[in-house]
């Protein structure tokens, strides 16, 4: 049977990580942590609270899909999160890799700006939340995938996605 591959994608903070660690562990999937692909100029630049470029996306996105078709090679099922904020992106992400879908996470902005204003450690300004959204391009109906909003606890979030997907997570064996 052909691989999975799941992108959980959507605006910075909104629980991609999260979410997509909870589908991994469920599903036994392989994952990755799309903004370890970013190169540190990226990173540094966001620190620094300037949004990122569509040039400066671009090499980070080719690196994404590089690690999605190795999966697929090795016959892996796989869950990464990558932003992917605008459609142009996504369809990159997509190309010559029919079982990519994407998992919109989505909601408030007010709601994800209260939640990564209580989150520590992580590079991303919250005063960079503004741009992720003026970016963004929702998830579109002729797209493969589909939107979740994100205002329950986790363990629902992470359940109304895998209904939503259609998955069936694996019978324990033991
Ligand atoms: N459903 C939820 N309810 C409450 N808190 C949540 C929920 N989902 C995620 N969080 C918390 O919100 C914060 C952002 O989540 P997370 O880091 O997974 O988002 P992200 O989309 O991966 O962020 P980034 O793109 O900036 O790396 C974390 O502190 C996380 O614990
Ligand atoms: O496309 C982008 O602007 C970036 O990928 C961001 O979304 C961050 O990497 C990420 O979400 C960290 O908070």
């Amino acid at each position: 049977m052909d691989p999975d591959i799941l992108i959980v994608m959507g605006v910075a903070g909104t629980g991609k990580t999260t979410v997509a660690k909870g589908i991994s562990t469920l599903m036994g999937w392989t994952f990755a942590e799309g903004d370890a692909f970013h190169p540190q100029a990226n990173v540094d630049k966001m620190h620094a609270g300037t949004p990122l470029t569509d040039e400066d996306r671009w090499p980070w996105l080719r690196l994404i899909g590089d690690w999605i078709s190795e999966q697929v090679d090795a016959g892996e099922s796989a869950v990464v999160t990558c932003s992917a904020l605008r459609r142009v992106y996504r369809d990159v992400l997509r190309e010559g890799r029919p079982n990519v879908r994407f998992l919109h996470l989505h909601d408030d902005q007010e709601l994800i700006a209260q939640r990564m204003a209580n989150r520590k450690d992580h590079f991303m300004p919250p005063s960079l939340l503004p741009s992720q959204f003026a970016t963004l391009e929702m998830l579109e109906p002729d797209e493969p995938g589909v939107l979740v909003t994100v205002h329950d606890d986790v363990p629902e979030v992470i359940h109304h996605a895998i209904d939503a997907l259609g998955l069936v997570p694996p019978r324990p064996t033991a």
